[in-house]
């Protein structure tokens, strides 16, 4: 959703998202010169809602997620939490934000300090923050935290180290410690893709049923739309492509109906059986699989070399603003701007 999209029903202070990021973008210094990472995002994210931000490899999803958490300083733009640009709070307030927006990593292996016992890595924060008193209550809500990500009983998963654990249990157990502070939001990032299938839906359960009981808002990164399907269907997805987002509305419109040529061609490349994705099968094939480099960006729409609707004179010259194209889903393509999307199909419903 846009800073500026509200409930016409809701309270006032659900009105005021928890976090935004308002024309946000990174710029970084690479041997090829400047590359945009992330240009302009606007998202949001309100109490107990998901966002999910879907992307192929390399277009700014992580770069978008770590400035939401305050692990970046954006090259420009804002990002606030509660109404208050983060970069611009004293260190209390920074740090308070810091505790209310929990990070988790896609490799936990890399984010678990591994001479640490887990133990220690879930009774470091809860002490170190004040959250209880004592080593022997920070060692039973370890034990509950770990309950709550299913590793039970936790006496067994306690004093084991990372690396006595499996991919799946590590997941569950950086997931834990990103609970110990009692977050606001969690930005999960690909925080599944690198587990086995069976395992990744477990966690992915896991991950689905504390987002239901906790009320937490969620981040959610993923490469895969058939997963922002899964998790995130009661939310928003946000598609991003070089560094910009190109379409944004509710999930399943988002699944159902795509506007933007990119989403579509992120649906039909699924490999999947889904009936629900494959039905929207059949859009027009991309003129070019080759993704252009972020040093060497086409002019105007970054996507026009590779687009079915690209039109000389248009797309190759200026680039498309995110305009609402249907109710609550908007889109950066001029043709699709111009025309319309293509009508949802009866067997379609775009909720
Ligand atoms: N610190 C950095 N210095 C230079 N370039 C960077 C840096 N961090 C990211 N990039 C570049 O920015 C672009 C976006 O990277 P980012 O990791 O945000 O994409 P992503 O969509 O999360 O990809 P992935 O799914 O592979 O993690 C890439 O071209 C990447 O190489």
């Amino acid at each position: 959703m846009t800073a500026t999209e509200t409930t016409p029903s809701a309270p006032a202070a659900a009105r005021t998202p928890l976090m935004t990021l308002a024309g946000v973008s990174q710029v970084f210094d690479t041997k090829a010169g400047p590359i945009r990472a992330v240009d302009h995002a606007n998202l949001s994210i309100n109490p107990g809602e998901v966002l999910c931000l879907v992307g192929e490899s390399g277009s700014g999803k992580t770069t978008a997620a770590r400035m939401a958490a305050g692990l970046a300083k954006p090259s420009g733009g804002q990002v606030a939490f509660a109404g208050t640009d983060i970069w611009s709070m004293n260190r209390r307030d920074f740090s308070t934000f810091r505790r209310s927006v929990q990070y988790v990593h896609q490799d936990p292996y890399a984010s678990l300090n591994p001479t640490r016992t887990i133990q220690q890595t879930l009774t470091a924060p809860l002490l170190k923050h004040g959250v209880v008193k004592g080593a022997r209550a920070a060692a039973e809500r370890a034990a509950e935290l770990l309950t709550k990500v299913d590793l039970t009983p936790p006496e067994n998963y306690l004093p084991k180290y990372p690396h006595q654990l499996s991919g799946g249990q590590r997941q569950r157990v950086a997931v834990a410690r990103a609970l110990t502070l009692d977050p606001k939001i969690i930005i999960a990032d690909e925080s599944t893709s690198m587990l086995d299938v069976s395992i990744r839906i477990s966690v992915l359960a896991m991950l689905g049923r504390l987002r239901d009981e906790l009320g937490v808002g969620f981040l959610f990164i993923t490469h895969d739309l058939a997963i922002a399907k899964y998790f995130g269907w009661n939310g928003k997805t946000a598609v991003m492509y070089l560094g910009r987002i190109v379409e944004f509305g509710p999930t399943p419109d988002i699944i159902n109906a795509p506007t933007h040529p990119y989403t579509r061609a992120l649906i039909d490349a699924i490999p999947e059986p889904d009936p629900d994705l494959t039905k929207t099968k059949g859009t027009g094939s991309l003129r070019s699989l080759e993704i252009p480099s972020l040093a060497h960006l086409p002019p105007g729409c970054t996507f026009h070399p590779r687009c079915p609707l690209f039109e000389g004179g248009l797309c190759d010259l200026t680039v498309p603003e995110l305009v609402e194209i249907r109710p609550g889903q908007s889109a950066a393509c001029h043709v699709v701007a111009r025309d319309g999307a293509e009508p949802v199909r009866p067997d379609e419903p775009a909720r």
